[in-house]
């Protein structure tokens, strides 16, 4: 159930720099039947909602369907591609890049691929390193690897800069590899490629552990994210059963959305209390958290408490607020905070806690790719190469309801998608932990 309005029909179509009449070099078919993959007919479309009400007349509102085209608009061996990651980590991003080069170059015969340095920077020439050539041989074995070869960025882009970067350069593709503000970037490059008419594509390929991007049901790198911040979860678990009145205190990533900190603590089956951003808690209080753990100990002798890094940021002093290079806000440090208020509340009570504080930050996304996200990000690059091929810009690859979409970057970028608490995931994690109960204390 996402959390954001339903687009109109308009707001999904997708841009086209011109007609694509050129055959495709892919060797795939037109007939259904024949053992041979098929083409993605341009008029394919995926239904916005694959629910109806018997009775109702279900809504034709839809998605282009990504995928390979038969007319390609752009001619391979004239054609340059670049691809650009920014933002934070993201287990992943090495895949995108050698499943993009071996795309294009492998299957489309482009003549060369470009890798931009250090996110957006790199297309500024006065301030970033200059790019290198992406080969087959050198993307050989990346995916292996976490990080990103590239390197990556926060802050601010000119985006007329990097226009004039990608004309000197001769690139006719540009990929964009990152999360809301990448794709925002992305979008403010294509809308300066359009106001000058110039024939260059920009295809995003939406990234973030956070998977917090509109109309992509899960991006690539949340997978392995939460696989590694279920491992900590477990072993806070075992920290805490193993002493007296042990609470075990993991602090997840995720900003604005709670997906990590629901579907690790799902996974791992060892929580007890779960706080995202979405489901604002009180601390303190006869039904807050404090009172709530303690009912917990008092009944079960440890406890496991896991929350989001934006969760309870109204717990904590008001402060000015301050921005990371690239404007997001900079969110006060929760955990530490958590850890001392239930000492100090259960030390008051007369019933202390023995907290064993864990932080796994940055170490749930600087890893490689697991099996699943290996999977999404080879389907995500080819899907965005055949896009970028034929011609399509100012849109990223998208994931809805298993199928891949393409979608206008103004439409995705608009808004953040959070959680919902009314949807499956969040009722799932309040059944499982039952956590109402504690704060209820009936
Ligand atoms: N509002 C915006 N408008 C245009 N460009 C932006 C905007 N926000 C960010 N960017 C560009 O996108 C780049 C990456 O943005 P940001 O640091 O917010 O990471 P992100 O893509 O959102 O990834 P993450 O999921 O790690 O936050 C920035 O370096 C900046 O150039
Ligand atoms: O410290 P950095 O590298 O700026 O990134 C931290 C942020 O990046 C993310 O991993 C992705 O947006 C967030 O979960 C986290 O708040
Ligand atoms: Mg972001």
């Amino acid at each position: 159930m996402p959390t954001y309005p339903k687009p109109t029909q308009e707001q999904l179509v997708v841009t086209r720099l011109g007609e694509a009449r050129l055959v495709s070099p892919l060797p795939l078919s037109t007939t259904p039947g024949d053992n041979i993959g098929d083409f993605v007919d341009d008029d394919l479309r995926a239904l916005y909602n694959p629910r109806i009400m018997l009775g109702e007349k279900p809504s034709d509102l839809c998605f282009e369907l990504a995928g390979a085209r038969r007319e390609i608009f752009f001619t391979p061996q004239d054609t340059t591609a670049a691809i650009v990651t920014c933002g934070g980590l993201c287990p992943g991003l090495n895949n995108v890049i050698r499943s993009l080069v071996l795309e294009l170059l492998m299957n489309y015969g482009i003549r060369n691929v470009l890798g931009i340095r250090y996110g957006y920077h790199g297309l500024n020439p006065n301030v970033g390193r200059p790019p290198f050539e992406l080969t087959k041989e050198l993307v050989d074995e990346i995916h292996h690897k976490g990080g990103t070869i590239l390197g990556t960025s926060r802050g601010p882009q000119e985006h007329k800069e990097s226009v004039d970067f990608l004309v000197d350069r001769g690139v006719n593709i540009l990929f964009c590899v990152g999360g809301d503000g990448t794709q925002r970037g992305a979008h403010q490059i294509a809308s300066e490629i359009a106001r000058r008419k110039l024939p260059i594509s920009v295809i995003g390929i939406p990234k973030t552990i956070d998977n917090d991007i509109k109309y992509c049901y899960r991006t690539f790198g949340f997978a392995t994210a939460v696989s590694e911040a279920e491992k900590v979860i477990d072993r806070a678990h075992v920290e805490a059963k193993s002493v007296l009145n042990g609470v075990g205190l993991v602090k997840l990533m995720g900003r604005h959305a709670g997906f990590i900190t629901a579907a690790a603590t799902l996974a791992s089956g060892e929580a007890n209390f779960a706080l995202i951003p979405e489901v604002p808690m009180q601390l303190h209080g006869e039904h807050g958290l404090l009172a709530a753990l303690d009912r917990r100990l008092k009944a079960r002798e440890h406890a496991v408490v896991v929350i989001a890094e934006g969760a309870g940021q109204h717990w904590l002093d008001e402060c000015p607020d301050e921005f990371d290079a690239s404007g997001n806000l900079l969110l006060r440090d929760v955990g530490p905070f958590l850890a001392h208020a239930i000492k100090d509340y259960s030390n008051k009570v007369g019933n202390p806690a023995n907290v064993k504080y864990f932080d796994p930050s940055y170490h749930i996304r600087s890893v490689h790719a697991d099996a699943t996200d290996s999977l999404l990000c080879e389907r995500l690059a080819r899907a965005a190469a055949h896009a970028g091929m034929a011609g399509k810009t100012d849109m990223l690859v998208g994931l809805w309801h298993n199928q891949l979409i393409d979608v206008p970057l103004a439409v995705s970028c608009d808004a953040k998608k959070q959680l919902s608490p009314e949807g499956e995931l969040w009722m799932a994690l309040q059944a499982l932990t039952r956590q109402e109960k504690w704060y209820s204390g009936v």
